[in-house]
């Protein structure tokens, strides 16, 4: 019993501001957020497409709705999610066929990927506003 209580006393870092994710880590997480970002984007998008294509009424309803500045920016955010959810879900395939598995150039690829989306958000952005 006390020998297994002392096996448990490893050291433990709780301290958030001290804990640094490796770039792979980040890329992990954000692909994994922006895939149920995306997935409750559907309902959105898919009610959207049903009523603009309900009735011209329905139509001038969406397109009055999409007048207003959160809702362009939830629409750029769905947009930006989407754009990393592909690329990242490009990259993890990537990697499925057993490339960019190293350390240096998985760091890379995750890097690059950033780099990327970024690009894409930009023109995300332009296509909203
Ligand atoms: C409607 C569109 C999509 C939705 C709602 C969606 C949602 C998700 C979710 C929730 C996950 C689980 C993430 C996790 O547990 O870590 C996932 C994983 C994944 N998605 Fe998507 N996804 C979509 C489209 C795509 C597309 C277009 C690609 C292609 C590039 C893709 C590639 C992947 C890959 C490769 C994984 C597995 C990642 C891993 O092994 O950790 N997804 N997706």
């Amino acid at each position: 019993m006390g020998k297994a209580v002392k096996n448990k006393q490893r050291p433990v870092n709780l301290d958030l501001q001290t804990i640094s994710f490796p770039v792979t880590a980040i890329a992990s997480i954000l692909h994994r957020v922006s895939g149920v970002i995306t997935f409750v984007a559907l309902a959105i998008l898919l009610w959207m497409l049903g009523t603009s294509l309900a009735s011209p009424e329905g139509f001038d309803d969406v397109v009055a709705i999409m007048d207003n500045f959160l809702v362009k920016f939830v629409l750029w955010g769905i947009l930006t999610a989407l754009a990393y959810h592909i690329v990242g879900g490009l990259r993890h395939l990537v990697m499925d066929m057993g490339h960019w598995e190293e350390l240096d150039s998985a760091n890379q690829s995750a890097r690059v990927g950033f780099v990327i989306t970024a690009v894409l958000a930009v023109l995300a952005g332009v296509l909203v506003w």
